[in-house]
């Protein structure tokens, strides 16, 4: 008889342990190995798993294990991919198997396809041979154009990296145009000069992957080179993994769901725009995909490079203390200067219209005079403007004249925004951003009968308006979640842009991103204000990254000496720190400007937190649970020196969906102590719990560490 083979799997389930099966030699063919994906019998149903063990022996009766259904045709992960999902699962106090089967693409978890995959990957091949086309020019600059001080910049980055089989973690920090990308696509082309050699390159959202997937095609067109984000087509992203998995794909580009990609020949990491908040996932594991690429490249002794124009305090204090290489971009690539920023207090009458002002274009008046007259002045020489205004929708809330009746959500804590019919829905609606209610817009106050409903605030559907309505013969077009979701996808309202087809932008976050956009010459931004004064602590830093990011898309073609755009801010608050530092496009000075607030306040990253949300029917509850869970750290011996716990608080937005939640912040002088404690925790709650969910009170529960908000 052959000997009896029992291995360990972990599935799915937010459960500590893994469990025993039997490996049925026999039947299955073929011999268990480590991060081999299975399916296994579960509970009533069938669900897939991944290997972490195999022995002879088990704690539980042989008799009574079940055997495994099967496995896939795939090779195992291998040991440096599970070492990084085993190292996120202990650090982001989540178990493995909840860690590691959400990095698996669905098409890999479907075991009645297993047998079909093979013929599946062949056939997507033989059509992708013909659809490669390739943008020539498009910010294709080789090692020999670049300029005298990018070539410095990449002469430094390959002497940190030279050794091989070494970790080092580079901080590439250039201004915004100064053609870091150009560098770093130099630097990995000698990497991938070897022939098996992986990279991968992260970038923070799916709307600037087009534009530098093209790029990076461009450089390097021999290469094998898949892209990895959530935009992908399950199917494309089964078989893009596939390849990178086993070491096909040279170049991995992706968001931060690409950061846990098993790959066996990997060489390099670049992190771009590494400052980037979406590098935090919001959902699930709550990891940091720019964090564990640092472990991951320090696991496998390879360098990683993170670029950007205002780098995070956390990497810039690294960079300073000469922990990570410090290499710099001091001017722009195609030589012309930074903008010239504008901040337009709005509190000064001389910024506004007067009432019967004769230059006043027709519309509402939305914006100041001074920018009115700059927009018109910026149509009149042929560029293009870019307003920025961080709201979707027409206007955050509705009101009625006649009484106190607001569009509050029935089922969160939060107001209905309002938005006008258009591409993506038929008639205009209110809608919650928070839960996704959707309701038509009433003809009259629910409350009174009042017939006079006046919106309050301006979204970008509302500035759009006004804007078509003060120039009427400007071609406008507006950039948001909406309107990318409608007929036009993001990829193609960008290109219309590029392509000069537009002279006015209005959009949200989206547009100030990464795009290199070739002809704008003026930048607007008309609500930083609502950012300034947050309860988090990092929203001036965030803010300020926006603006230098924003500031960045305008006169990045200027020649020498020509006009280098200019950015206009409305603010009631032009003596902010984040205004100040602006203007002289000094970040080094805002970064150590907050780096003293930071410390005196022992905030991070001079400090570590990690939030215990709750959630439940009732707010009570969510409190209890978190005020028990103090006050048994408190009676164990766990908050000792050093070691801060706060009072359970409500969130800022308290109800979601019909969910009260709050939260618990954990301070900690250091990592080490902190992990401890947040250990604890979990065990303290998974004891009277089922799965995250407190038994008695029904309190949904969940551990975040380096919370990106609080
Ligand atoms: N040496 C060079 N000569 C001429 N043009 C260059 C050079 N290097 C880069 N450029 C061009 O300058 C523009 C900005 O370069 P790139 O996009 O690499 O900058 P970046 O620093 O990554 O920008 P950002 O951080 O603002 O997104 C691009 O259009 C690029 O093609
Ligand atoms: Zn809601």
């Amino acid at each position: 008889m052959a000997p009896l083979i029992v291995v360990q799997v972990v599935v799915d389930r937010p459960l500590a342990q893994g469990f025993d099966y039997l490996w049925d030699s026999e039947r299955l063919g073929g011999s268990p190995e480590i991060g081999q994906l299975v399916e296994v019998p579960f509970g009533r149903s069938n669900v897939v798993g991944v290997v972490i063990k195999v022995g002879t022996h088990s704690d539980f009766d042989l008799e009574k294990l079940k055997s495994i259904n099967g496995f896939a045709p795939l090779p195992p992960l291998d040991p440096a991919a599970l070492r990084l999902i085993n190292f996120a699962s202990q650090y982001y106090i989540h178990a493995l198997g909840e860690t590691i089967i959400p990095t698996i693409p669905q098409m890999w978890k479907k075991p009645d396809s297993w047998k079909k995959i093979p013929q599946k990957l062949i056939a997507a091949q033989e059509k992708k041979k013909k659809k490669v086309q390739l943008d020539q020019g498009a910010g294709f600059i080789q090692e020999v154009d670049l300029n005298a001080e990018q070539k410095q910049a990449l002469e430094k980055l390959r002497h940190c990296s030279s050794k091989k089989n070494e970790f080092t973690t580079m901080l590439l920090q250039g201004q915004t145009g100064s053609g870091k990308t150009a560098v770093f696509l130099n630097w990995l082309s000698a990497i991938l000069d070897d022939a098996s050699a992986q990279v991968l390159i992260l970038v923070p959202e799916i709307n600037l992957t087009p534009q530098l997937e093209r790029r990076v095609r461009t450089y390097f067109p021999e290469k094998k080179m898949v892209v990895l984000h959530s935009g992908v087509s399950e199917k494309e992203r089964g078989i893009a993994w596939h390849e990178a998995m086993t070491g096909k794909a040279q170049i991995i580009l992706g968001t931060r769901l690409a950061a846990l990609t098993p790959l066996p020949n990997l060489r390099a990491i670049v992190v771009d725009e590494e400052h980037d908040p979406s590098y935090k996932q919001q959902d699930g594991i709550r990891y940091s995909a720019r964090d564990l690429a640092i472990w991951r490249a320090h696991d496998v002794k390879v360098p990683i490079l993170l670029s950007s124009a205002t780098p995070s305090l956390e990497t810039w204090l690294a960079a300073k203390a000469g922990r990570y290489e410090h290499i710099r971009l001091d001017q722009r690539a195609q030589g012309a200067g930074l903008p010239k920023v504008h901040l337009i207090n709005t509190r000064d009458p001389q910024n506004q219209f007067s009432p019967g002002d004769v230059s006043k274009p027709k519309g509402k008046s939305l914006i100041t005079k001074t920018l009115a007259n700059a927009i018109s002045k910026n149509l009149e020489d042929k560029k293009q403007s870019l307003i920025l205004i961080n709201r979707r929708g027409y206007a955050p809330v509705l009101s009625c004249s006649a009484c106190t009746w607001l569009s509050k959500c029935q089922q969160c804590s939060s107001y209905m925004v309002m938005h006008k019919a258009g591409a993506l829905t038929k008639k205009s609606v209110l809608s919650c951003h928070h839960c996704g209610l959707a309701k038509p817009i009433p003809s009259h106050c629910p409350d009174c009968g009042n017939a006079d409903l006046k919106t309050l605030g301006q979204g970008t559907q509302k500035i759009e308006d006004a804007i078509e309505e003060m120039w009427p013969r400007a071609r406008v077009l507006r950039v948001d979640t909406d309107s990318s979701k409608s007929s036009k996808g993001a990829e193609e309202l960008f290109q219309e842009i590029h392509q000069g087809k537009v002279d006015i932008v209005v959009g949200t976050q989206m547009i100030a991103k990464g795009h290199d956009y070739q002809n704008i010459g003026l930048v607007a931004v008309l609500d930083a204000d609502a950012r300034l004064f947050s309860q988090d602590f990092r929203a001036a830093e965030r803010l300020f990254a926006q603006l230098v990011q924003v500031a960045g898309r305008a006169g990045r073609s200027g020649k020498d000496g020509q006009d280098s755009g200019d950015i206009y801010i409305e603010t009631q608050y032009p003596e902010s720190a984040v205004f100040q530092y602006l203007l002289g496009h000094d970040v080094d000075g805002f970064l150590s400007h907050i780096t003293s607030e930071r410390q005196e306040a022992g905030l991070p990253p001079f400090s570590y937190q990690a939030l215990i949300h709750a959630e439940a029917k009732s707010l009570d509850k969510a409190i209890q649970l978190l005020s028990t869970l103090k006050a048994q750290l408190k009676s164990q011996g766990h908050i000792s020196k050093g070691l801060r716990v706060y009072d359970p608080v409500p969130k800022a937005v308290m109800r979601v969906a019909g969910s009260e939640r709050a939260q618990l912040l954990i301070e900690s002088d250091s990592r080490k102590q902190l992990q401890e404690v947040l250990e604890a925790v979990d065990r303290g709650l998974r004891e009277n719990s089922q799965g995250r969910i407190s038994k008695a009170a029904r309190v949904r529960w969940l551990i975040e560490r380096d919370p990106s908000a609080i």
